[in-house]
């Protein structure tokens, strides 16, 4: 016969010999490493000092029997995967048994095909579950904070109140532009709180249809609506235990706002179209690029909702008001990239540095992952250069002219910022980095020019 047990150790606990005997050799055949019990006392001291992978176990055994058998591995905490052996009128107890956690039963007697089969049902399920741990391990590895990179002030304050706020049910409103790191943040929180095995639910308020989002988030009843043609839980319950994260929350429609409210202050949802409610027990985080009081005074988001999420919050600071985080994340983003796409890029080129830290970044950290990322499709050489930046970037050429061009969006604010920093850069070029020569040049004073150049983070 095949070997596919790849050496996994077994037990095999059973009175009766004989089916010891025909079990024990059948197996072996099959390449496990067996070892035999005759009754459940002696198959826990032997499970207690060797992790078995499975524990094969008849139900009715003098001494100790099946269910003691599975008691008593409980109280030990043997991980083993246990698989009954059930003779004819023990089937109730088989299934006691599997309410104490038995993986499946088999009955008596069986062929060796059947047994078996179980088995490889078993090692799949081991397979799956080892490997549901790796990715779990993986996602926490990934949303730690040794992949959130910044060596920004404000934003390593923003990393201290996370790992103090994480471990709370506290909600958390999360604010900056588009692109900041909202949901990195998010995730962090959740990934690095008690939460962290539970799930991590994330929905964009903005991205689905107002008269779909109340049964998105709390479910619906078959025949609540049109389409609803079965039961269907909403994100709250698939989150219940882990974390909800609302993105883009200045977002939600008025009337929902209210329900959610409710669900906050209360702790339970009521599904659409269903008379009950029902306890979660979810942690909130919500995100929002909009000014939320000018939204408040607009009467477009409640007052009283947003005192409910604002219960603590965190603005992230755009990326052209941490200027020194760019060489950073340009390199993290290069390591990042290189490793998916197997190019060994070093790192950038001196020229392509200032191109990056000339621009203004309007889309954020996002547009600038966006921008290394397709400059590594292009990059030939070992390190990142001028060609390989998208030609907005290019278009500044470090003496000012097109600097305007450097801000895609419509903000006279944010363009007017873009062009003075692309001005005192080139000042501060032309002058050897000599301050007060540089205010001359520029026709503001010394002080001014001292205050935007903090202010810009370009120290
Ligand atoms: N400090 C950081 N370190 C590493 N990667 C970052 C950092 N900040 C943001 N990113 C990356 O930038 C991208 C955008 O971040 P994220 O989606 O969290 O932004 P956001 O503020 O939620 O955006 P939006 O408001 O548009 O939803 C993501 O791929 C994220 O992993």
């Amino acid at each position: 016969m095949k070997k596919n047990a790849d050496n996994k150790s077994i037990l095999v606990v059973d009175d009766e010999e004989n089916l010891r005997h025909m079990l024990h050799v059948m197996l072996q055949k099959q390449g496990y490493h067996v070892e035999l019990a005759v009754e459940g006392a002696e198959a826990l001291r032997m499970a207690a000092q060797k992790d078995y992978d499975f524990i094969l176990c008849d139900i009715k055994m003098p001494v100790l029997d099946g269910v003691g058998f599975l008691k008593g591995a409980n109280a030990a905490g043997i991980k083993s995967t246990v698989i009954m052996m059930s003779a004819y009128g023990t089937v109730d107890s088989a299934i006691e048994c599997m309410k104490l956690g038995a993986y499946d039963y088999i009955s008596k007697p069986f062929k060796s095909d059947e047994i078996g089969l179980v088995l490889r049902k078993a090692e799949e399920r081991e397979r799956l579950k080892a490997e549901n741990k790796r990715l779990k391990e993986e996602i926490n590895r990934e949303f730690s904070f040794a992949n959130i990179v910044s060596k920004n002030e404000r934003m390593h304050e923003i990393f201290n109140l996370v790992q103090k706020v994480c471990d709370y049910k506290t909600t958390v409103l999360i604010l900056g532009e588009s692109g900041t790191g909202k949901e990195l943040i998010a995730r962090a929180l959740h990934y690095n709180s008690r939460r962290k095995n539970a799930t991590f639910v994330a929905i964009n308020c903005a991205a689905i249809p107002e008269n779909l989002l109340e049964s998105e988030l709390f479910g619906h009843m078959k025949g609540a609506f049109t389409d609803a043609s079965s039961d269907k839980a909403g994100l709250f319950e698939q989150a219940n235990g882990g974390t909800l994260f609302l993105d883009e929350i200045g977002e939600m429609p008025l009337a929902l706002q209210v329900k959610l409210l409710r669900v906050l202050q209360d702790e339970e949802i009521r599904v659409v179209g269903g008379t009950v409610t029902k306890k979660i027990d979810v942690r909130v985080i919500s995100a929002t690029s909009k000014h939320l009081e000018q939204e408040i005074a607009a009467e477009r988001f409640r007052e009283d909702l947003y005192f409910r999420l604002n219960v603590f919050s965190l603005t992230l600071p755009p990326l052209r008001e941490r200027q020194e985080d760019i060489p950073l994340l340009a390199a993290h983003f290069i390591e990042k990239y290189g490793r998916k796409m197997a190019k060994h890029v070093a790192c950038y080129t001196p020229e392509a540095l200032k191109l990056l830290m000339d621009y203004s970044w309007p889309g954020n950290v996002r547009e600038l992952e966006n921008c290394i990322e397709r400059g590594l499709v292009l990059c030939e050489g070992e390190a990142l250069d001028v060609e390989c930046l998208p030609e907005k970037l290019r278009s500044m050429d470090g003496r000012g002219r097109g600097a305007g061009m450097a801000f895609d969006g419509f903000s006279i604010k944010r363009a007017e910022e873009s062009l003075e920093r692309a001005l005192i850069r080139k000042a501060l070029d032309e002058t050897g980095g000599n301050r007060t020569h540089a205010a001359r040049l520029l026709e503001i004073s010394h002080r001014a020019l001292l205050y935007k150049i903090k202010e810009y983070g370009m120290e």
